[in-house]
């Protein structure tokens, strides 16, 4: 007797029948008089078996239920499958009542479903997502580790806005653990004044590229996958509140070409991996069989092509200044129209990402390189080291998610760096001696201070990774548990 999980139930070419055991959810269940089929799936893989039993044994049975079910593995003679299970036992785990069930089996909105997270990935096609996510880790996690990076656990609570966009969240204890604080000049008397936890305000991680650089400077390359935060009350399909993000730091890089090649290279092997896999052959079944179903997903061509433009390469390096240029020009002769003009001093919007990354990039990735400094934060190094008015950095470029990558080189000489922090109006004390202020980044200026290095790095939107990789438009359609404005409900 065999006991698996369906993605391992491989059907078998003998004729000889074999008992099986099989755990899952009842997809759907028909009763005739005399003979009843139920197709049960577990979520390890979009295949099902058919399940043939008694009516009697069949009495029970709803579509949602939770059952192990034990029979014999044979040769189905319905053309459907190859395989079917005639089945001796069958156990109920849990019914479900399908009448209630919030999951039910019919169309059910993208929105609908974002109302029951906790439901949402029994549907076989979000039970796929959670598998792809695993796929896709396990994958950066290999490269990483055949390309001598260590992956390190940066803290998640902080004392500073690494991107120094304010757009933070402030944690604290529950009121009822707040320590009475004394006021001054009122002995005795305890107010209750709420006493920061640790001191001062502290606050959930906007990117642990800060502290990833003081690591590298260790241990020579380091990558974290890590929970991020950022309260942006923005409501696009591209954006969440809690969201992970991959990031690298690499040690005794001089060049950003570099740091763009780890980024090249990693996605090529994720991509590689998913075309060589079942969860690969899976999404493309899937997105065959809905085709752009309601406008929440891509074609099977479309990613097909997708996963075949992130393989092949080398993928365009355009800087900034050129891809103005180029919007301008395309703007100018009729080929694009946009909301907005494209001006080198206003920016990309997001209109203008996704046409270059649709045209220039021939439908894969680009590089846009060499931002204005001006656009950037404090901490990039210039594009030429002895000044200049751009910064040695890059957006990743995608078609439809647009940015999915950051990166740059990193200021490493501390005279520049305090200047620089200064120009971004942040508190930049000059000598170590100075009391480091809660929340400065002395601690950030100390790695300039004792044994600097070049080094440069990069962050991935890695729930945004999914998206493309999968072809699920909205990143609240990828993520178990989305946050976002006004949505942590369980
Ligand atoms: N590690 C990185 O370069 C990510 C960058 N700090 C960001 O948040 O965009």
């Amino acid at each position: 007797m065999r006991s698996s999980p369906l993605s391992s139930t491989s059907p078998r070419s003998s004729s000889e029948s074999e008992t099986l055991t099989v755990h899952g959810y009842v997809r759907s269940v028909r009763k005739q008089k005399r003979i009843a089929f139920a197709v049960i799936g577990d979520g390890s893989t979009l295949s099902t078996v058919q399940a043939v039993l008694s009516p009697q044994l069949a009495e029970d049975l709803s579509t949602g239920a939770a059952v192990t079910v034990t029979g014999k593995w044979t040769p189905s003679p319905g053309g459907k499958q190859s395989h079917e299970l005639q089945v001796e036992d069958i156990r109920v785990l849990g019914a479900n009542d399908a009448t209630t069930s919030p999951i039910q089996k019919k169309y059910q909105s993208a929105e609908y479903l974002r109302t029951i997270p906790h439901l949402r990935p029994r549907l076989p096609v979000n039970a796929l997502l959670l598998r792809l996510r695993s796929l896709v880790t396990a994958q950066v996690t290999s490269y990483f580790a055949k390309n001598d990076f260590i992956q390190c656990h940066p803290p998640i609570i902080t004392s500073s806005d690494c991107e120094g966009a304010g757009e933070v969240f402030t944690i604290e204890p529950a009121a009822s653990d707040a320590t009475p604080a004394r006021v001054p000049g009122q002995s005795g008397q305890a107010k209750k004044l709420r006493d920061p936890f640790f001191g001062s305000p502290k606050y959930l991680t906007v990117s642990s590229q800060l502290h990833l650089e003081a690591l590298a400077q260790s241990v020579d390359k380091v990558w974290t996958l890590s929970p991020t935060f950022r309260a942006e009350k923005s409501d696009t399909a591209r954006h969440l509140s809690e969201f992970y993000m991959l990031e690298a730091e690499v040690a005794f890089v001089e060049n950003l070409q570099d740091v763009m090649d780890v980024v090249e290279d990693m996605l090529r092997s994720v991509a590689q991996e998913l075309q060589s896999s079942r969860v690969g052959q899976e999404l493309l079944e899937a997105r065959a069989r809905d085709q752009g179903e309601e406008g929440t997903s891509v074609s099977h061509d479309t990613l097909a092509q997708r996963w075949q433009g992130l393989v092949d390469g080398p993928w365009p390096r355009i800087k900034y200044a050129e891809a103005i240029r180029h919007l301008k020009e395309a703007t100018a002769q009729g080929k694009a129209t946009f909301e907005f003009w494209p001006e080198h001093e206003d920016g990309l919007q997001t209109e203008h990402e996704r046409y270059l990354a649709e045209h220039f990039g021939k439908g894969g990735p680009i590089f846009v390189t060499d931002y204005p400094r001006s656009m950037k934060p404090f901490y990039m190094l210039p594009s030429s080291p002895s000044g200049s008015d751009t910064v040695a950095c890059f957006d990743l470029l995608v078609p439809e998610i647009c940015e999915l990558v950051g990166g740059s080189m990193r200021e490493h000489r501390l005279p520049e760096l305090q200047q620089s922090m200064a120009d971004h109006g942040l508190p930049a004390a000059a000598d170590s001696s100075a009391e480091a202020s809660d929340g400065s980044l002395q601690w950030y200026l100390d790695l300039r201070r004792y044994g600097s290095v070049p080094h440069g790095g990069f962050g991935l939107g890695f729930d945004r990774l999914i998206c493309y990789l999968s072809g699920v438009q909205n990143i609240r359609d990828v993520v178990a548990f989305p946050r976002y404005h006004k949505k942590c409900d369980c």
